[in-house]
């Protein structure tokens, strides 16, 4: 069998860099082992995922000094106070300026390792690793790394680009069905923003996606990654157009946040919050009931959540709405919609008209 994976590359000049999509990638060291500069490295996993694939990892880190960092499992540990803890295993280890960082799990852990390897001696090397359909499709890929707070979801960050991404299609085996589901709303998102094309693909091949077939798969995560590179390429920093990768975002961080980070995954609160936008640029004339309505089927056959948890209650959303980080000046600055592959940064939005969305969709 080939096994050459496909490279798709995220171009920002001298700090390009690879994702590597293929099976049996985190054995096949050779290849990733390559980026690793210097003589340390540690493996920041958490404790469902280290039983499952560090032996892997841990092949490959032969002749090095390296250790490991376990992190619980969930979303409530992506916190300030275990970045913290990162720091301190890094301080253990010695680990100088030319130590790398490699995160081998889901987006929480790969935003927790990378904004550690943004903050270690003002930024070291850092390597992802995603074990997850979402960390594959998204977080893996452009630099947006940090920790969330009580106050609000990933108030704490910096961008902080991998040397290299290895997302080896064979974890996928062991991922929750949940888990699964919940990383094809990124892709959904993806296509929602900017591709009518591949918006149609996944109308075509949303019942081989949940059967998990596996081409159809390999060409929904190609597709999705190839789409995020090209945007973090043209604006690494969100000052214009990466934003849009935020569509659905003000509404589910919220949602996050007032769950506790427990009571909807992120994939799952980024289908609601779609669903929420799509609505809300109904409401403001921009969008049609139809686009929304295939939106929502999609997402619905694709066994995604599309309505507000029982007992959220709208007032409360809005005020967590009104902390996220696309805001400026006090006003609410949101990402809408005005159909399949067209999506807009919307500056002033007035907020009882968030406010009435939230409320008629809230149970
Ligand atoms: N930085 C970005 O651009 C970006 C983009 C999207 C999402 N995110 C962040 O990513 C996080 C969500 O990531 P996620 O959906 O991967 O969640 P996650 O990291 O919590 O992983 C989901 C679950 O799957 C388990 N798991 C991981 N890999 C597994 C495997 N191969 N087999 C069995 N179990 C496995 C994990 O232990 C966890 O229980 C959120 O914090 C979100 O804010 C960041
Ligand atoms: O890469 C981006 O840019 C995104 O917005 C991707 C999102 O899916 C992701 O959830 C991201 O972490 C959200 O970023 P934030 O800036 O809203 O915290
Ligand atoms: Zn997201």
């Amino acid at each position: 069998m080939n096994r050459q994976p496909l490279t798709i590359e995220v171009a920002l000049g001298a700090r390009s860099y690879p994702v590597w999509i293929g099976r049996g990638l985190l054995a096949e060291a050779d290849r990733w082992r390559a980026t690793l500069r210097g003589r340390h490295a540690l493996v920041v996993s958490n404790t469902t995922v280290a039983p499952l694939y560090l032996q892997r990892v841990a092949a490959g880190l032969d002749g090095l000094a390296w250790s490991s960092w376990l992190l619980d499992d969930g979303e409530t540990h992506k916190t300030y106070a275990n970045a913290g803890r990162v720091l301190e295993a890094l301080a253990a280890l010695g680990a100088t300026r030319d130590a790398c960082v490699i995160a081998l799990g889901g987006g929480v852990v790969g935003d927790l390792a990378g904004f550690a390897a943004a903050c270690w001696m003002r930024g070291i090397d850092f390597m992802q690793m995603p074990t997850t359909l979402l960390a594959m499709v998204d977080s893996s890929v452009g630099g947006k790394t940090g920790v969330n707070l009580p106050a609000g979801k990933n108030l704490v960050g910096a961008f902080h680009q991998p040397r290299a991404v290895v997302a080896d299609l064979d974890t996928l085996a062991t991922l929750p069905p949940r888990e699964y589901r919940a990383g094809l709303a990124e892709v959904v998102k993806g296509a929602a923003i900017g591709d009518p094309a591949f918006f149609a693909w996944l109308e075509e091949h949303a019942d081989a996606l949940v059967a998990r077939d596996e081409a159809a798969l390999a060409e929904a995560i190609a597709r999705k990654v190839a789409f995020k590179a090209a945007v973090v390429a043209r604006d690494e920093t969100e000052q214009g157009e990466r934003a849009l990768l935020n569509f659905g975002h003000s509404f589910s961080h919220a949602l996050e946040t007032a769950g506790g980070y427990t009571a909807l995954l992120h994939g799952e609160a980024v289908a609601v919050g779609m669903h929420l936008a799509a609505r809300l640029s109904e409401r403001l004339r921009m969008g049609t009931a139809a686009d929304t309505t295939r939106l929502v089927r999609l997402l619905e056959r694709l066994g995604l959540p599309t309505a507000i948890p029982v007992g959220m209650q709208a007032e409360r959303l809005l005020e967590l709405m009104r902390l996220d980080k696309k805001n400026t000046a006090g006003t609410l600055r949101l990402i809408l919609w005005r159909g399949i592959g067209r999506a807009e940064i919307v500056a002033d939005v007035p907020a009882p008209q968030v406010l009435a969305v939230l409320a008629e969709n809230a149970r």
